[in-house]
C-alpha cells in the first residue's frame, strides 16, 4: 500500500483558514468533518492532523508527522525548550508562507510607558513564550522574571499579576484596549512550512517535491497582478516607464485604431491609483489590475 504524507495544520486559529486554503489552492482536496482530528485527502496520499498550534513542533521533530504549517514563534520557542531539555529539535524549514504575520512584544501599561527597557530589571513579565522572552532580556542585559500563562496574557497587569506583558502583537488593538504600550519588539513571526528531519519514503518525498513548486507558484501568483491597457503608441516609452517592473510588457495591435497599443504585463509590485492616474494622464485608457491565480515558470 502507498504510504499517506501526513500534514499537521492548526484546528481552529489564526492559522487554520490560510492553512487549508493553501493546500486547496494547491489542488489538495479535502472533505473537513469539523468534529475529526484526521482528514483524509480526496485527491493525494495526504492525510491532514487538525491539531493545537502548539503540538505541532513537537509532532514535526518526533517524526509522527512529515510536514506542519506553525508560526514561527511557536516554532522557535518550541525548539529552544526542547534544546534546553535535551529533546530532538531537528526540523526542516521548507517555506516561509506569507501569512499569519505578527510579532512578539514587550509591552508596558501606559503609565509606566516613559521609564523605559531598565524598568523591567526585577520586574514580572507576563508571556506564553518564555523561552524567547529569556533570550531576549539575556540580549539585553535584563534580570526579570517571566510568569507564563497560555492565553489573556494582556489582562495580567490589570490582574496584578505581572508589571509588563510580552505578547503577539499585529494591529496593536489589544494592546491598546488593555491599556498597554508596545516597548520592544523580541520576534518577528509568520506561517511555516516544515518538515521532520528523517524523511525517507521515495513516495512521501516525490509527493513533497510535487507540492513545493505550487506552494511557490501560489505565493508568487499572490504578490502578481495581471496588468493591461490601452497606450497611445508614440507616448509608449513613457508608459512603459511608469510600470512597476515592466522589462518586457507584451504589446499588441488594437483592431480598430493604429494610434494605440494594448499593453500586456505581469507585475509583482502593486500598481498604486497615483501611477494609474499619471498613466491616465498619458493618454492611457482601459486601465485594469486583474488577480492571477496561478502561476508557473
Ligand atoms: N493577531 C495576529 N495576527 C496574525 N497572526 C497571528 C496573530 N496572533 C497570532 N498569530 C499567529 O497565529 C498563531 C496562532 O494564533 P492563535 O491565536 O490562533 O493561537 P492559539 O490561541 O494558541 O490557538 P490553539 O488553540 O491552536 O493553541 C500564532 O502562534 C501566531 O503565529
Ligand atoms: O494586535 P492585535 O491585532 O490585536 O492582535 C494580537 C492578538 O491576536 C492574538 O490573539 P487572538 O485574537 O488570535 O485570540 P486568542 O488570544 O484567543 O488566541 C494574540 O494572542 C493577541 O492577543
Ligand atoms: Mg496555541
Amino acid at each position: 500500500m502507498t504510504s499517506r504524507l501526513t500534514i499537521a495544520i492548526q484546528k481552529s486559529g489564526r492559522l487554520s483558514k490560510e492553512s487549508l486554503a493553501l493546500l486547496k489552492a494547491c489542488g489538495v482536496k479535502f472533505s473537513i468533518n469539523d468534529a475529526r482530528l484526521i482528514a483524509h485527502s480526496t485527491s493525494h496520499n495526504i492525510d491532514l492532523l487538525r491539531v493545537r498550534d502548539d503540538d505541532i513542533p513537537g509532532l514535526v521533530m518526533d517524526g509522527v508527522v512529515d510536514l506542519g504549517l506553525v508560526g514561527e514563534n511557536v516554532l522557535e520557542e518550541a525548539r529552544l525548550e526542547r534544546e534546553a531539555t535535551a529533546m530532538n529539535a531537528n526540523f526542516v524549514a521548507l517555506r516561509s508562507l506569507e501569512f499569519g504575520h505578527c510579532r512578539l512584544s514587550l509591552a508596558v501599561p501606559k503609565e509606566a510607558q516613559e521609564r523605559g527597557l531598565a524598568q523591567l530589571n526585577g520586574a514580572r513579565i507576563a508571556t506564553t513564550y518564555p523561552r524567547l522572552l529569556q533570550r531576549y532580556l539575556q540580549q539585553q542585559q535584563i534580570a526579570a522574571r517571566s510568569v507564563v500563562l497560555t492565553g489573556s496574557v494582556e489582562v495580567a497587569p490589570r490582574a496584578g499579576l505581572a508589571d509588563a506583558v510580552c505578547d503577539l502583537v499585529s494591529t496593536g488593538a489589544t494592546l491598546e484596549a488593555n491599556g498597554l504600550v508596545e516597548t520592544d519588539v523580541v520576534f518577528r513571526s509568520q506561517a511555516q512550512l516544515i518538515q521532520t528531519a528523517e524523511l525517507s519514503d521515495p513516495n512521501k518525498l516525490a509527493l513533497i517535491n510535487q507540492l513545493l513548486p505550487r506552494v511557490d507558484g501560489v505565493q508568487l501568483a499572490k504578490e502578481s497582478k495581471y496588468i493591461m491597457l490601452h497606450a497611445p503608441k508614440p507616448r509608449i516609452d513613457e508608459v512603459i516607464a511608469l510600470l512597476p517592473g515592466a522589462e518586457t510588457p507584451t504589446l499588441l495591435p488594437l483592431s480598430h485604431t493604429d494610434q494605440q497599443v494594448a499593453v500586456h504585463m505581469v507585475s509583482t509590485e502593486t500598481l498604486f491609483w497615483e501611477t494609474m492616474e499619471d498613466l491616465k494622464a498619458l493618454g492611457c485608457s482601459s486601465i485594469l489590475v486583474l488577480p492571477i491565480e496561478k502561476m508557473m515558470g
